[in-house]
């Protein structure tokens, strides 16, 4: 299981990145390390399927859906050790095929996502994955092109939460984030 405050230890802070007054949060120094990464993807998914989360014990997850472009560096792991489908939300104009779009604002910036639409069936079972959550913004947007689809988010999961920006205020799912990062 995962150590969190070792992971907590890793993370760097660049700050004024990627404009002045961000403290931008860093999550590849975990990637770089093995171990700690094993670790990290061995608590999201242990998170998801233990027995003590009656959401989890109650519903099967049947999609992984991951965030453009961090939420691809977990998102497909999670998915192949749960034996769910992964589903990618990208940047605009990325994605072939007939898409949903949604038009979202984050901590730097303003952004559209799109998702294919033959991502998601009606009725399946959801769990939004990305590496941080700051003002909510991306991952509720990507919770509203889950739901176009007429799937259902079950839980938005995080390695970090930047708690300050009340991002979770914006979500209408349970949400699990492993680190809260301080101000
Ligand atoms: O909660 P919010 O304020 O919406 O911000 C969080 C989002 O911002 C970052 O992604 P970014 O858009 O920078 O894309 P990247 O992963 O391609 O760097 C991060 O990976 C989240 O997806
Ligand atoms: N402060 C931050 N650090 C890393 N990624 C982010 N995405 C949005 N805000 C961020």
């Amino acid at each position: 299981m995962a150590d969190i405050e070792h992971l907590k230890t890793l993370l760097r802070v660049h700050p004024d990145f990627p404009k002045k007054g961000i403290n931008f949060l860093d999550i590849f120094p975990i990637l770089r390390d093995p171990v700690a990464f094993e670790s990290l993807i061995t608590h999201l998914v242990y998170h998801l399927t233990s027995q003590t989360i009656p959401r989890s014990s109650s519903k099967k997850i049947d999609v992984i859906v991951g965030l453009d472009a961090r939420g691809f560096l977990l998102g497909p792991i999670i998915a192949m050790r749960l034996g769910a489908a992964f589903v990618p939300v990208r940047k605009q104009g990325k994605l072939p095929g007939t898409c949903v779009t949604a038009t979202y604002e984050k901590e730097y910036g303003a952004d559209s996502f799109e998702m294919q639409e033959e991502g998601i069936k009606p009725g399946q079972n959801v769990v939004v994955v990305d590496d941080l959550i700051a003002t909510g913004g991306s991952a509720k947007a990507a919770g509203q092109l889950v739901n176009k689809l007429g799937g259902n988010v079950l839980e938005y999961l995080f390695v970090i939460e930047l708690p300050f920006l009340k991002g979770t205020q914006q979500l209408d799912a349970p949400v699990y984030s492993m680190i809260q990062a301080d101000d």
